[in-house]
C-alpha cells in the first residue's frame, strides 16, 4: 500500500518549511488564530529568501536582484490563494490590525487582502466587502445554495476555479474550524470527508485535525517544536475494525475502535514519527504548542 507522509511544517518559521508543498488558506468566521499571519504569508518569505540566496550565488547586480526577487514573489503569490468564508472577511478586517498593534490599521488591511470572499454572504459586513473589493478582492455570492456550508463552497472554489494554483501537492489550511458552535464544527469535519482526496487541515489555536484515508499507510513526522505531545485517533463515521500504530504512548495493535467503545483520545506522541494504518478512515488530531505566533 502507498505511503502518505504528513508534516506540520506550515507552523514553522518560513526557512524551515517544505518547499514542495503549495498552501491555500481559508479563514472562517471565528476569532483569528494567533498564527494567522504565519499561515497567510506561507511561501512568499521563503521564496524571497531563495531569490536572495540565488542572487548571491550568481553575483548579480542589486537591480537584477530586485527584479528577480519581485519575479519570485509574483510566482509565489499566484501559486497561493487566501479565501475568506463569508464572515471570515470581517475577522481579517477587524482582527488582523490587532495582531500588529504598532502598525497602521489601514496598512495592515492592505497587506492582508483576501483573494476572494465566498459564501452565502449573510455575515460579511457591507463596509468590509466594499473595502476589499476596492482593493481587487473577488466576491462570489452563493446565497442561492443553502445546502452546503461556506467552508464547503470555499474548498470547491479552490479545487475548481484556481487554475494558477499547483494542485499536485496542495494543502488547504482552514483557520478557525474548531472551538465554536458544535453544528459548525461537525459541518467542518464533514468537509474533510466530502473532499477526502484533498489534503485539508482544520486548525484552532490549540490543535489541528486531518483525515487519514484508509487507502494509505500514514507516516506523520512530528514537528515537536510546535506540536504535540497530546494527540488522538478518532473513527468518526464508522467503526475501524483494525488500527495499528507506532510512535504513540498507547499504540494500537490490530485494535478495533468505535464510538461507544474504544476511541483513542488523550494519547501522546513518543518521538518524531508516528505511523498509522487502519481499515477505516480516521481523524488524526494533535495539540499545537502555545509558543507559535
Ligand atoms: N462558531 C463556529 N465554529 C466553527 N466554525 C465556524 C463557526 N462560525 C462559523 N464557522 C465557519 O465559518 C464559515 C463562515 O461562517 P459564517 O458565520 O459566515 O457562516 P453562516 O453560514 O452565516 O453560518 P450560520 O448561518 O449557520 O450562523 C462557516 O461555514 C463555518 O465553516
Ligand atoms: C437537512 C438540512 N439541514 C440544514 C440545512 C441548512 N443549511 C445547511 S448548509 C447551510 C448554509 C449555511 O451557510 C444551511 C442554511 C439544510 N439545507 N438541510
Amino acid at each position: 500500500m502507498e505511503v502518505m507522509t504528513h508534516s506540520s511544517t506550515f507552523l514553522l518559521p518560513s526557512n524551515h518549511r517544505s518547499p514542495s508543498v503549495t498552501y491555500a488558506l481559508v479563514v472562517l468566521n471565528q476569532p483569528l488564530l494567533r498564527f494567522t499571519p504565519l499561515l497567510w504569508n506561507h511561501g512568499s518569505v521563503s521564496l524571497v529568501a531563495l531569490s536572495f540566496y540565488l542572487s548571491l550565488l550568481a553575483c548579480v547586480s542589486v537591480t537584477k536582484f530586485f527584479f528577480f526577487g519581485l519575479g519570485v514573489c509574483f510566482v509565489c503569490r499566484t501559486a497561493q490563494v487566501r479565501v475568506c468564508a463569508d464572515g471570515g472577511a470581517n475577522r481579517v478586517f477587524d482582527e488582523m490590525p490587532l495582531l500588529f498593534p504598532s502598525d497602521d490599521a489601514l496598512d495592515v488591511r492592505q497587506r492582508y487582502k483576501p483573494d476572494i470572499i465566498k459564501g452565502d454572504m449573510d455575515s460579511v459586513r457591507t463596509e468590509v466587502l466594499d473595502f476589499y473589493t476596492n482593493l481587487g478582492t473577488k466576491v462570489a455570492d452563493e446565497s442561492h445554495d443553502q445546502d452546503t456550508t461556506d467552508l464547503h463552497k470555499c474548498i470547491a472554489y479552490i479545487r475548481d476555479f484556481t487554475p494558477n494554483l499547483d494542485k499536485s501537492n496542495l494543502c488547504i489550511l482552514v483557520a478557525g474550524a474548531l472551538g465554536g458552535r458544535f453544528d459548525h464544527e461537525a459541518g467542518n469535519l464533514n468537509v474533510l470527508y466530502h473532499f477526502s482526496t484533498m489534503r485539508l487541515i482544520l486548525l484552532s489555536n490549540e490543535c489541528l485535525i486531518y483525515l487519514l484515508p484508509s487507502t494509505y499507510h500514514h507516516e506523520i513526522y512530528i514537528q515537536s517544536a510546535v506540536e504535540g505531545p497530546h494527540c488522538g485517533l478518532i473513527p468518526i463515521g464508522m467503526p475501524s475494525a483494525s488500527t495499528t500504530t507506532t510512535g504513540l504512548q498507547w499504540d494500537l495493535n490490530n485494535t478495533k475502535m468505535r464510538f461507544g467503545d474504544l476511541v483513542s483520545t488523550s494519547n501522546l506522541v513518543r518521538g518524531e514519527k508516528v505511523t498509522v494504518q487502519s481499515s477505516s478512515d480516521l481523524l488524526w488530531t494533535i495539540s499545537i504548542k502555545a509558543c507559535n505566533g
